[in-house]
């Protein structure tokens, strides 16, 4: 994970994707030609989550709304056969196992969601829509008073921790929700608490790479900076290196080519103010299924904080973590 270089005869400070045609630091994860690891009905039956609930996705028109729903289904949860899309008149089902979810438009939104809640009062939300949509819909659930994770990146973010505060309602939202990258940034975060100004005056530079729909730039990033601007490195936001190129993912980042359809690899890259001394920290992800998987804890998370009443309101992926709830 970390790299800390003496400098060698031929050091360079530049970080690798400067250095070579190829990002070398760019390792393409094991996981290259495997199959990503599928939760079938087996192993759900292997591994019930033990408390089921129903599950609301929104978002089923899109990737990790599918995958989502998929988990959800596999770790015995119920889903609820409604999701909503930001077209009107879609007039779509989309099938996830036994499940057939009928998608509603921006208008039907408000008094579909009430239906649900009548239904199912103890429904949770979980929503993969879009960086324009966040606001909107968390509005309208802490409107409805229905707990929801928020997958969804993007957006106005200091309104959508106010929406939540305002309303008390339930929430728990995170950037990311693959356990490994969540450790890893809780290791920042009580780094960046505990040495503050450890890095001080130290140039950083970060590279992402998402498959081409993907509209924002990476929220685990600006997490990922935050921590390392606490810790004193200087960084220009508008320096960030975005690959959304599948030519340049396969041949410069080294994507698998099975994977450039869904796909996060990201690189920080340190260098001393002297460029005597640099660092590198990465995490390249293949598949969704660590995001989906972490977002069924979240929501079993959520659910059981909302059953006991919990007075704590605003969760993230590190408090699910911390209390060991993710698998
Ligand atoms: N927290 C995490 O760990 C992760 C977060 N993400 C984030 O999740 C989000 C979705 O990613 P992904 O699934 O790959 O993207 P996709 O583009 O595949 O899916 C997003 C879907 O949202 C739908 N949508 C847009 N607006 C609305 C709306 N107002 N209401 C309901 N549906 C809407 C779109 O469908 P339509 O055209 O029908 O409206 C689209 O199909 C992104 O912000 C991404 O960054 C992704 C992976 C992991
Ligand atoms: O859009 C994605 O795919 C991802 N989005 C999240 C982000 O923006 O940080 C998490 C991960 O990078 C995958």
């Amino acid at each position: 994970m970390l790299s800390v270089r003496a400098p060698p005869r031929a050091f360079s400070p530049s970080p690798p994707w400067r250095r070579r045609g190829r990002l070398d630091g760019f390792a393409a994860p094991r996981c290259v030609s495997a199959a990503p690891p599928v939760t079938t009905l087996e192993t759900a039956t292997a591994r019930p989550a033990g408390v089921s609930f129903p599950i609301l996705v929104n978002g089923c028109t899109g990737k990790m709304g599918v995958s989502v729903a998929e988990a959800a289904t596999s770790r015995g949860l119920h889903l609820v056969p409604v999701s909503f899309s930001s077209r009107e008149n879609l007039d779509k089902t989309i099938q996830i196992g036994d499940t057939d979810i009928e998608i509603y438009g921006p208008s039907a939104r408000e008094d579909v969601l009430s239906s649900v809640i009548d239904e199912f009062p103890d429904v949770v939300v979980v929503d993969y829509t879009a960086p324009d949509s966040v606001n909107s819909n968390a509005e309208l659930y802490c409107k409805l008073g229905v707990p929801f994770v928020m997958g969804t990146t993007g957006g106005d973010q200091q309104l959508l921790y106010k929406s939540v505060q305002d309303s008390k309602n339930y929430a728990l939202i995170s950037p990311q929700m693959g356990k490994q990258v969540v450790a890893f940034l809780a290791a920042m975060e009580t780094i960046a608490e505990q040495f503050p100004g450890a890095f001080s005056g130290y140039r950083l530079e970060v590279l992402e790479s998402h498959q081409a729909g993907k509209l924002d730039t990476s929220g685990t990033a600006k997490a990922v900076i935050a921590c390392f601007e606490k810790l004193g490195a200087v960084f220009d936001m508008d320096r960030m290196v975005k690959i959304r190129d599948p030519e340049q993912q396969l041949y410069m980042v080294g994507v698998p080519e099975e994977h450039i359809d869904g796909h996060a690899f990201h690189l920080y890259h340190l260098t001393s103010p002297d460029d005597s001394v640099s660092f590198e920290f990465q995490h390249n992800v293949c598949g969704r299924s660590i995001y989906a998987e972490g977002s069924v804890d979240a929501a079993i998370f959520l659910y059981k904080k909302v059953q006991s009443m919990d007075p704590k309101r605003i969760y993230n992926m590190i408090d699910v973590l911390q209390e060991g709830d993710m698998r």
